[in-house]
């Protein structure tokens, strides 16, 4: 078993040339320069690179001691977040605790229910957890970088409410907790006037890269998962990033070889796992690359498949459908449980060949069949390899994708850091609500949407 995560294109190779591979390093190396010394664009985001060395130790602690509390206090936990503000936590606590998390009895559980809110604007989603906290105790752990976002802003105003209906508005405020800028934004303020514990989203971390800031700790925290663990992985891929040369740097060479990729007009990048656990690790990913680097008309599109229940569904298209696709694995390489097939007396399933075999064992067959077939049918497959399934890994995992993503934007030649294209939703809508000043969009709009009547 290796001691760290690693990233391997050996099964690509028929794709990509050593040549090709040697003529990315010096864009790759000029990339790591940039990005290292805050002269590219977006340098006023590049919080994250010593993060993991050089994070707040007394908020760290702030985040420690609130989730002992929410723990004691609570039985549900409910936090309130979108996109960045939301993904990292959950991605994390679906990887490193129960896969029925909230479902477990609480004696395996030991820590509050966890229910993610204000990452859609769902009626029927929002009442359904009404029913789901009924009269138990509750805390929630509002998140909002802008502090200005629509979703979570509803989401909070709504069930504040059934918290203070409940406790009454002083005990309600010391059961909220908002993760949010140090100084400004709508839910600043709030926080400010109402007395709720806050925490702080640094000015240099964007959304999509604060899963290893108060936004992602204090959720992950509560969840009982090890955030100093979670730390300490990241600060290992930083040193490995930072530290390794191209030839051996896993991150940098991840990046290299999905824009050889690109330039071969393989523009979906589909990243695939076999364990349900990292679900939201690749949606957390989808946001890390799709709004660092889809902008100025460019980029790869990323996807997510889980298999092998998807290989029932979308393994059709990604064998034999437009060939714009390639693939990369997240393998844990040691499974973190094992269950053996027992042999039965009489075969009537046929399954007794894979009697005393493992379990993990069968899904490690599936994926090397399924990652031969991909490559046959002209999908080039990467692996991103994971010893084991905990806190040290993920923070490895996290790193790796964060710091690949910087220099892979700048090899694509974008800022990776903004997300301007998000915007013009966000107008439409406000105008179609009748938000004081956008009344000139709201008039053309309801021109164009009954036109379309
Ligand atoms: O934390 P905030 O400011 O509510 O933003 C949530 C998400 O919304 C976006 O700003 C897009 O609108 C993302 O970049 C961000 O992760």
């Amino acid at each position: 078993m290796s001691s760290k995560l690693s990233f391997d294109y050996s099964a690509a190779k028929k794709f990509i040339s050593p040549t090709e591979v040697e003529m990315m390093k010096k864009a790759v190396q000029m990339a790591k320069e940039q990005l290292i010394s805050g002269m590219g664009p977006g340098s006023d985001y590049l919080g994250w690179i010593d993060l993991p060395i050089n994070y707040d130790k007394d908020e760290f602690n702030k985040i420690q001691k609130a989730a002992e509390k929410i723990k004691a206090d609570s039985d549900v936990l409910l936090v309130i977040g979108i996109g960045g503000s939301y993904l990292g936590a959950r991605a994390a606590i679906e990887f490193l605790r129960h896969s029925f998390y909230n479902s477990v009895s609480k004696e395996i559980r030991k820590t509050p229910e966890i229910y993610f809110v204000g990452n859609n604007i769902s009626s029927t989603y929002m009442n359904h957890l009404r029913d789901v906290i009924g009269d138990r105790d509750f805390s929630i752990n509002v998140i909002s970088k802008s502090g200005t976002t629509t979703e979570p802003a509803i989401a909070f105003r709504i069930f504040k409410k059934l918290l203070i209906d409940k406790y009454g508005k002083e005990e309600a405020a010391k059961r909220i907790y908002a993760t949010t800028d140090k100084s400004k934004g709508a839910l600043k303020n709030l926080a400010t006037s109402e007395g709720y514990e806050s925490f702080v989203v640094p000015d240099d971390i964007g959304g999509r890269f604060s899963v290893l800031t108060a936004v992602g700790l204090l959720p992950i925290a509560v969840s009982g998962a090890d955030i100093a663990k979670l730390m300490e992985g990241a600060a290992s891929m930083r040193k490995h990033c930072l530290e390794a040369p191209y030839e051996e740097n896993d991150s940098l060479l991840y990046a290299a070889i999905r824009n050889i990729l690109l330039k071969k007009g393989k523009t979906i990048e589909i990243l695939v796992n076999y364990e349900p656990s990292l679900h939201y690790v690749s949606e957390w990913w989808k946001q890390l690359y799709g709004e660092s680097e889809g902008k100025d008309q460019k980029g790869i599109y990323p996807a997510s498949v889980d298999f092998t229940t998807d290989l029932h569904s979308m393994g059709q298209f990604i064998q034999d459908g437009q060939r714009t696709l390639f693939e990369t694995i997240v393998n844990i390489e040691n499974s973190s449980s094992e269950i053996i097939i027992e042999e039965e007396e009489v075969d009537l399933d046929g399954l007794n060949y894979l009697a005393g075999k493992s379990v993990d064992f069968i899904n490690k067959s599936a994926m090397k069949g399924t990652l031969l077939a991909h490559t046959d049918g002209n999908v080039p497959n990467l692996l991103v390899n994971l010893p084991m399934q905990n806190e040290y890994y993920l923070g490895q995992l996290f790193y790796f994708f964060e710091f690949a993503c910087g220099i892979s934007g700048y090899l694509l030649g974008v800022n990776p850091f903004d997300q301007p294209g998000v915007e013009s939703y966000k107008r439409n809508m406000f105008a179609l609500l009748g938000k004081p000043g956008y009344e000139t969009q709201r008039e053309e709009l309801l021109k164009r949407l009954e036109g379309q009547e």
